[in-house]
């Protein structure tokens, strides 16, 4: 719901750091943690404020439609006095991990929108009114239409990884494994390359356990310098380091209760490794600064990409940590060896990206065949980038061609890019001519943008005959009516 959109904010450090895609993420983990307190605790009715990983605040109201939390209404990007000296070195140090290479940073501190107390408690009214608004507008709304309990029960009833999309044997393994720790406490090692489903499948094994109604929260552990990287995930006591102007919470605080998503934890420095065993062990840990242990019962889930079996015998990742992380191990396959799952994760990615008005129902097969090929070192998150740039660039079709596919795609599986007909010295001949027949029409439809006129005479075949020809190979899937045609039919 409200929190589910985010828009690129109209401040300048926020628009900076939202350049790349490591940004963005921690961004929408900032705001999450919002909600995640909002869900771990529903007596909360009035707006909360949050700080985000620039130290800007996030102020947000929860929004309950019939008594049930369904997201936040939120205002972010805004500091609530204005920063001294040492607080805009600091943002400019933050931001500068995110920002593109030559990005301007000066005078960023300047750029800072103010909120002050007065300001920020009207502006907290506001949020909460507007939720009240829209509670009440979905009262009203859903007593329109009885149905929609039945169709929510439905849903709840259905497969509890249904966002995990995979048939796959090596799949079927890990939902099996999933299965087994999803109701217990242990510590879980996600093994995966990027964009193998590392953070979905941890994700998911916190929502179907005991602690599913409690925070999840996740830290990427190669974001951050030491320094940093300590300070989030444990906290600091005031004065702890030159610029800690008040105590601040640790991420280990926030997810008290519930599960941390410890991503990249091989990158780990070894002091930090100490104190996460610590937390392993005896759920205890001290703030930067501090000199009072604190406890939490916090269930992790580390991931990495890394060996970190490897990393031990290098010496650069502690055995006892190893061990204690390595109680259950998921070890997610690449796409290149579950390309059973490829139809079923295109035609999901097909659906979850389909726009209004988008007429696309599948990839033309020479389409699927060059994706069949292709190495994915992207993994899934590539895939589903491809799908996304297909359905924008030829959603309005039935079914998408292979010429739209990447050339980067293309050019790896046809070396040379393409056009894809292959000469063949062998076989029977007709079969081959039909097959360069079928080539040269469904190119030269893309190329002079179906104008089967214009094309019928490139050919040197008439109209009518190249009609025939069309229905015979079955290119007229998803092509314009003959009315729409366009240019000099
Ligand atoms: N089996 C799957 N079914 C559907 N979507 C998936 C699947 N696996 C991954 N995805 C999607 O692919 C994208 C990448 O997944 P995710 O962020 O979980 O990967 P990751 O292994 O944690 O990546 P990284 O190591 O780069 O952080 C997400 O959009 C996710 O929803």
């Amino acid at each position: 719901m409200a929190a589910r959109g985010h828009h690129p904010s109209p401040n300048a450090p926020c628009r900076l750091a939202l350049a790349s895609k490591e940004g963005l993420r921690r961004c929408v983990q900032s705001v999450r943690v919002l909600n995640e307190k909002f869900k771990a605790n529903k007596k909360v009715r009035r707006s909360l404020v949050h700080d985000c990983h620039l130290n800007f605040s996030i102020v947000g109201a929860p929004l309950y439609i019939a008594n049930e939390y369904e997201g936040f209404l939120f205002v972010e990007g805004f500091a609530r006095q204005p920063l001294d000296a040492r607080e805009a070195e600091v943002l400019v140090a933050k931001v500068r991990q995110f920002a593109p290479p030559h990005a301007d940073l000066d005078r960023l501190a300047e750029q800072v929108p103010v909120i002050d107390g007065a300001d920020l408690s009207k502006l907290s009214d506001l949020l909460e009114r507007a939720a009240g608004e829209i509670a009440d507008h979905e009262a009203v709304a859903s007593q329109q239409d009885t149905n929609v309990p039945a169709a929510a029960d439905a849903l709840n009833e259905r497969s509890r990884f249904e966002k995990i999309i995979g048939r796959s044997g090596p799949m079927m393994e890990v939902f099996r494994l999933m299965e087994k720790v999803a109701n217990s406490d242990s510590t879980v090692l996600i093994n995966g390359e990027s964009g193998t489903g590392k953070e979905l499948v941890a994700r998911a094994i916190h929502h179907s356990g005991p602690r599913a109604e409690q925070p999840f929260v996740v830290q990427n552990c190669s974001a951050f310098n030491d320094n940093l990287l300590e300070s989030a995930l444990f906290g600091h006591t005031r004065g702890a380091f030159t610029g800690a102007l008040r105590d601040k919470k640790g991420l280990f605080e926030v997810a008290d209760g519930g599960t941390f998503f410890l991503d990249e934890v091989g990158d780990m420095s070894a002091a930090l490794q100490v104190k996460l065993l610590r937390v392993l062990q005896e759920g205890t840990f001290l703030p930067v600064g501090g000199t009072q242990l604190k406890e939490v019962n916090v269930r992790v889930i580390a991931a990495t990409h890394k060996d970190l079996g490897e990393l031990v015998k290098r010496g650069e990742f502690r055995e006892d940590l190893f061990y204690r992380i390595n109680v259950i191990r998921v070890q997610l396959p690449p796409l290149r060896e579950r390309r059973d799952d490829m139809p079923v994760l295109i035609d999901h990615f097909l659906r979850k990206h389909h726009r209004e008005g988008q007429r696309a129902r599948g990839l033309a097969p020479e389409a699927l065949a060059i994706l069949g090929a292709y190495a994915w070192p992207g993994n899934i998150r590539e895939l589903e980038n491809e799908i996304e740039r297909l359905l924008v660039l030829g959603g309005e079709l039935e079914f998408i061609p292979a010429e739209l596919l990447s050339s980067r795609i293309r050019d790896a599986v046809i070396p040379g890019g393409g056009p894809f007909i292959s000469p063949r010295a062998h076989g029977k001949l007709h079969e081959a001519v039909e097959a360069l027949e079928r080539e040269m029409i469904q190119q030269g439809l893309l190329r002079t943008r179906y104008n089967k006129s214009r094309l019928a005479r490139e050919l040197g075949i008439s109209r009518s005959n190249l009609i025939l020809k069309i229905s015979r190979y079955g290119l007229d899937k998803g092509l314009p009516d003959d009315e729409a045609e366009m240019g000099d039919a």
